[in-house]
């Protein structure tokens, strides 16, 4: 498939902070790709780099095969950026802030596909900052798309909005996804990571950790588990077991999570210690983690897998 993004080796210094470290990765044309990462990341950074915002000190990039660095005044009219909602003027009528941006883009006019896409027709004159979190976040997604751009660079879409609202958001993002438009979206949802991105990069101290589909990325072993609940099971046997990577034991639940190479093998061992030391065992299941696991696991320092 068509790569619209190619970064090689980019890197970016804030005096003794490495931002980004040699970082290499690629957007498929038609994707939503997803960049996660805990706070100071890189992700931010390395976006605005994309987006021509930022200057890189080393390392190409490529969107939609230009330089951003170079290219921007021409870039600016092919990608879309979602502002911020506090960068409207309160007292901006949605229909004013609408014009206002249109102009801004070299075609000087309104998608209007967008906005029934929104549903925002009814609210055209509406103050913005009369409009709940829900709309505002519309709105500003509106103002990005405005131009139909090739790609959509959106800053945690769904920040504040109550579940329902980031689901109708999430379907929103496919819709443009599925006429056509690449979206690179960061977040700190992994909910939101998981059920909404087709391939999702996970970034820690500006370097690559992992990169792929979120269902792929959680069949990493590290993140398969058994859990069981216990009242008595002696969690140093759980330790002292062959291959056992990790074992947790939240005391508060009596719920134990092991997690190892081998889950069949390990669960034959633990009912057999179980069987003869009489230990008591309810709930227990093969656990699939969730991103959220896999989060955790490279903040505490697991390898690329
Ligand atoms: N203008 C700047 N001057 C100095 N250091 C900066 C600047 N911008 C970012 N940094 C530092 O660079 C690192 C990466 O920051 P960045 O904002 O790219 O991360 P992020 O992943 O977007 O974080 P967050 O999720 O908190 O927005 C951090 O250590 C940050 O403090």
């Amino acid at each position: 498939m068509e790569e619209v993004i190619s970064v090689n080796n980019l890197s970016k210094r804030y005096g003794s902070t490495k931002a980004v470290n040699n970082l290499s990765f690629s957007v498929k044309k038609g994707e939503i790709f997803g960049i996660i990462g805990p706070n100071g990341a890189g992700k931010t950074t390395t976006i605005e780099i994309l987006e021509g915002l930022r200057k890189k000190d080393e390392g190409e990039v490529l969107v939609l095969g230009m330089n951003p660095e170079k290219e921007r005044k021409k870039l600016n009219n092919r990608i879309g950026v979602q502002f911020q909602a506090t960068s409207i003027q309160k007292k901006m009528k949605v229909k004013e802030a609408i014009q206002l941006f249109g102009s801004i883009y070299d075609q000087n006019n309104t998608n209007n596909q967008i906005i029934k896409l929104l549903g925002l027709e009814e609210k055209m004159n509406k103050y913005f900052d009369d409009l709940s979190g829900g709309w505002k976040q519309r709105v500003t997604l509106a103002l990005a798309t405005l131009h139909k751009p090739d790609i959509l660079f959106l800053d945690e879409p769904s920040m504040g909005l109550d579940p329902h609202a980031r689901r109708e958001m999430w379907s929103i993002i496919r819709s443009l996804r599925d006429e056509g438009t690449t979206i690179v979206v960061t977040t700190h949802y992994m909910e939101e990571a998981e059920k909404l991105c087709d391939r999702v990069a996970m970034i820690y101290n500006g370097e690559l950790r992992a990169l792929d589909e979120p269902n792929r990325l959680v069949e990493d072993i590290s993140s398969q588990y058994v859990s069981f609940r216990s009242p008595d099971f002696p969690v140093e046997i759980l330790k002292a077991m062959p291959d056992i990577m990790k074992v947790e034991h939240d005391e508060l639940s009596d719920t134990i999570k092991v997690y190892a190479e081998n889950l069949q093998s390990c669960s034959y061992l633990l009912f057999k210690e179980a069987e003869e030391g009489h230990y008591h065992i309810s709930d227990f299941k093969f656990e699939r983690g969730t991103l959220d696991d896999l989060f955790v696991h490279y903040l505490e320092g697991g390898q690329t897998a």
